[in-house]
């Protein structure tokens, strides 16, 4: 069951009315011998101009498939459904998942750009960092030097040195040089829009924390909207305005990110950040969250966190929860979202 187009229903969306991206009832589905397997559900979510939003989940809750979905880029033979609106600053929108193939090679890189989960081994071996700019500005007809210029300036931005790295070979940068020549890459043709999958997961905790705050100061810089994909809550709640909670190939809960961390209204999110393995608290805090993640071809009917969840009635097991607002910034899609702060308690303080 789908939660997508119903009028009356709340849309995950910040406060403002400008948005780049406006996703409703995108759903992504495989077919399969053992049955039709849907890996996203019915998203309904906006995404506000210059904000930076986090998509958070478990391993396999449909984290990926949204990102591909953004640039209707999911592998074959996935089929991905429902309409995602691009709002470019200039020029009319358009929908990203009805687009002719041409001009959706433009749209990739040029208006939204994806660092894929895993693309570090991505890189060509053969070719040093250079060839890799080259080729991308010539393949979409930019012009090669004004096009290096600005990766010298992206690169810097980023705190490598330009020169160095431009002359290296890819198994000659070390894994945090490569997750940030890739994102220099990925802006190098100026997108709006940076969806970044697990951009972060291969590095360490030093590393991470200092991609987070360059992505920071890159957005200021370039007024670009970015969307962070990652399993790792603590992490992106220093970068992030919004945050966005999946649970079984569906979203659960949007909010500003203070709301989030201080507020968490749906019982996934509130077990989610009681289980976080936040290093700052101690150990015996961490509460894993009981059960497991569903499988795609066989969600539990009406709510779909309903087997795992405390304060689960029978309704749960037959009516899917409609998004509800808390605020206007705070959508919950559960029925007993008022009932949390009092039955819950929220035993986890992610340091911001
Ligand atoms: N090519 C495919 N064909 C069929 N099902 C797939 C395919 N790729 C992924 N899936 C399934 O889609 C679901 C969602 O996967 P997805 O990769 O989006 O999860 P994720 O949240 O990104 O997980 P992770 O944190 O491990 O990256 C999973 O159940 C996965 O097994
Ligand atoms: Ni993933």
């Amino acid at each position: 069951m789908s939660r997508g187009t119903d009028a009356a229903s709340a849309v995950g969306t910040g406060s403002g009315s400008d948005h780049v991206l406006e996703c409703r009832d995108v759903t992504v589905e495989f077919h399969m011998d053992r049955g039709t397997s849907k890996v996203l559900n019915g998203m309904d979510i906006d995404i506000e101009r210059n904000e930076i939003i986090g998509i958070v989940g478990e391993s396999g809750s449909g984290k990926s498939m949204f990102a591909s979905a953004l640039l209707d880029a999911v592998v074959e033979p996935g089929v991905t459904s429902g309409s995602i609106s691009y709002r470019p600053s200039e020029g009319d929108p358009v929908d990203v998942l009805d687009l002719s193939t041409d001009r959706l090679r433009q749209l990739r890189w040029e208006e939204i750009s994806m660092v894929f989960q895993g693309a570090l081994s991505s890189f060509n071996p053969t070719l040093k960092l250079r060839g890799h700019f080259v080729e991308t500005l010539d393949a979409h007809g930019y012009d090669v030097e004004t096009g290096m210029e600005r990766t010298r300036e992206l690169l810097a931005d980023l705190y490598l040195d330009p020169d160095r790295v431009l002359d290296s070979y890819p198994h000659e940068l070390s894994g945090g040089m490569k997750q940030r020549a890739l994102i220099a890459l990925s802006l190098v043709l100026e997108p709006e829009v940076l969806v970044m999958d697990e951009p972060t997961a291969a590095l360490d905790l030093l590393m991470q924390r200092s991609i987070v705050s360059l992505l920071s100061d890159l957005r200021d810089k370039y007024d670009l909207t970015m969307v962070f994909i990652t399993h790792d809550l603590p992490l992106v709640t220093k970068l992030a305005d919004r945050i966005g909670v999946l649970y079984a190939f569906e979203l659960a809960e949007v909010g500003r990110t203070e709301e989030i961390l201080r507020s968490p209204k749906h019982p996934y999110t509130r077990a989610l950040l009681n289980s976080t393995p936040d290093i700052e608290s101690p150990l015996e805090e961490m509460r894993p969250i009981d059960g497991s993640a569903p499988d795609p071809v066989d969600v539990p009917s009406g709510c779909p966190y309903h087997e795992r969840c405390p304060l689960a009635t029978d309704d749960c097991a037959t009516v899917t929860p409609e998004m509800e607002a808390a605020t206007e910034t705070h959508d919950i899609a559960c029925h007993h979202w008022n009932r949390v702060d009092d039955e819950i308690a929220l035993t986890t303080e992610v340091d911001r």
